[in-house]
């Protein structure tokens, strides 16, 4: 389905029209971008704003209506001047307002003059979607209270003409209040640790896609917060902004992690005969992180077979509880490091590892402090972060020389999993 989007360029990449398409595409429905204003800014502030004639803004409206079937419209970041055309060429489609007044970075896209033309023009009829600030500002009326919100929400339907008003709480609590048909519907949230520039853009073109899908206001509302919510979790990156993208990225980062691993395990396979003795006791695992912190191994391990060795299953996620662990640990202190595998500990490895140049440091499990030993599971977590404090850089080789029914292990580090084939190679055979 077609979501027509009236918004602004923002040239750093995280707001307005960018956020917009990348959020209605995400959602699987089809963007149709209108350009009403040029802003030049960055994370930190904009610098100015270019606003697109009427007449353009109208022409880029026609040449897609009742060519598409436009299921919704979001309309973000306008001038004054654009307020009327706009108001003209979306009558009778349904409208997602975002009333954008000021950015995050706080400067301020509307006069109280252009915001009294929205009111007027375009607010009636719309479905608006103000965050705190902004509802004060339409309103006049201060907000400090989960009431106020609701009280506020019900003035834009009642007095201002609104179809429905979604408030939203990003600068209170996190909880959303759509007010619509007479009734109120609250939308709890927690707060997300990320960046939130663009989150209201986002949001807003997020209920519009859900809204193009048929689904009834709350629920699309309910479904846009928990989009927005994704989007400021994964939000990393340089941008400095929402990322609407995260599950796609994930998905694809998913797969290119399990066919390199996939790839590299076969290599692994190659070496069969010489491998065999590096084997652990409880078998090797091979795993492969994402920039997700999501970790693949081989799933059952790779075990001794005859004379060779031999995958036991194939590569999934989660397959391999100890590496995940590793692995984690280890980006914490060095993100670049993505893939691991563990062998079966030799004195013989180890010094030829040094020789090789490789970075070599170790844990001794007896000295694991008895809280983390009764917790079981925090072992692996505290023998990385030991070693690593203890070489003072990043180690590519890390082994432990066992305790009571443990078996001693060596687990070789690398930026990808081809990385540590060569590593292995190099070990191996130079070690016969
Ligand atoms: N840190 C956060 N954690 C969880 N949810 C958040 C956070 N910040 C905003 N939200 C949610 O994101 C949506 C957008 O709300 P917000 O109040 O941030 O809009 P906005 O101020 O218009 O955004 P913008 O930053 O683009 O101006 C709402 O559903 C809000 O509850
Ligand atoms: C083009 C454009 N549209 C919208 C916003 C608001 O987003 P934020 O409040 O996060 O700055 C923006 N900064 N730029």
């Amino acid at each position: 389905m077609a979501v027509l989007i009236i918004a602004g360029l923002d040239t750093g990449g995280g707001a307005g029209l960018k956020a917009d398409i990348e959020t209605v595409s995400a959602l699987g429905e089809h963007p149709l971008p209108v350009v009403s204003a040029i802003t030049y800014q960055n994370p930190d502030e904009v610098r100015g704003v270019f606003p697109v004639p009427p007449n353009t803004i109208r022409e880029q409206i026609r040449a897609v209506k009742g060519v598409f079937e436009i299921r919704a419209v979001k309309i973000g970041l306008l001038h004054g001047g654009a307020v009327k055309v706009i108001a003209e060429e979306t009558k009778g489609l349904i409208r997602v307002l975002d009333p954008v007044i000021a950015s995050s970075s706080g400067f301020r896209f509307l006069s109280p003059e252009d915001v009294e033309i929205l009111k007027r023009e375009l607010l009636p009829g719309s479905i608006v979607t103000p965050n705190v600030p902004e509802a004060e500002v339409l309103t006049g009326l201060k907000i400090n209270s989960i009431e106020d919100i609701k009280r506020v929400a019900r003035v834009l339907v009642e007095e201002l003409g609104a179809e429905a008003a979604i408030v939203k709480g990003g600068h209170l609590n996190f909880t959303d209040v759509l007010y619509w048909n007479g009734e109120v519907f609250k939308f709890s949230g927690e707060r997300v640790e990320g960046f939130t520039h663009g989150t209201g853009c986002v949001f807003s073109s997020a209920l519009a896609a859900f809204i193009a899908k048929g689904l009834e206001l709350p629920k699309a509302v309910e479904r846009a917060k928990r989009f927005v919510e994704g989007a400021i979790r994964f939000s990393g990156g340089e941008g400095e902004a929402v990322n609407p993208l995260w599950e796609l990225q994930r998905d694809t980062q998913r797969w290119m992690a399990k066919e390199d691993l996939e790839k590299a395990v076969g290599e692994l396979v190659k070496l069969g005969e010489l491998l065999n003795p590096h084997v652990a006791e409880v078998g090797t695992n091979f795993a492969l992180a994402t920039d997700f912190g999501e970790v693949f191994a081989v799933k059952g391990r790779i075990v001794r077979y005859g004379k060779t060795i031999k995958p036991v299953g194939p590569v999934e996620l989660n397959a391999s509880d100890h590496l995940r662990r590793a692995l984690l640990k280890m980006r914490e202190f060095y993100p670049e490091v993505r893939a691991v595998i563990n062998l079966r500990y030799s004195e013989k490895l180890i010094k030829r590892a040094e020789k090789l140049g490789l970075k070599v440091s170790f844990y001794d499990r007896r000295e694991e402090p008895e809280e983390v030993k009764r917790a079981e599971r925090g072992t692996m977590e505290w023998g990385i972060e030991s070693a690593v404090k203890r070489l003072g850089e990043k180690p590519n080789v890390i082994y432990h020389l066992g305790d009571w029914g443990k078996e001693p292990m060596i687990l070789v580090f690398g930026r990808n999993a081809e990385e540590i084939v060569e590593r292995i190679r190099n070990l191996i055979f130079a070690s016969q």
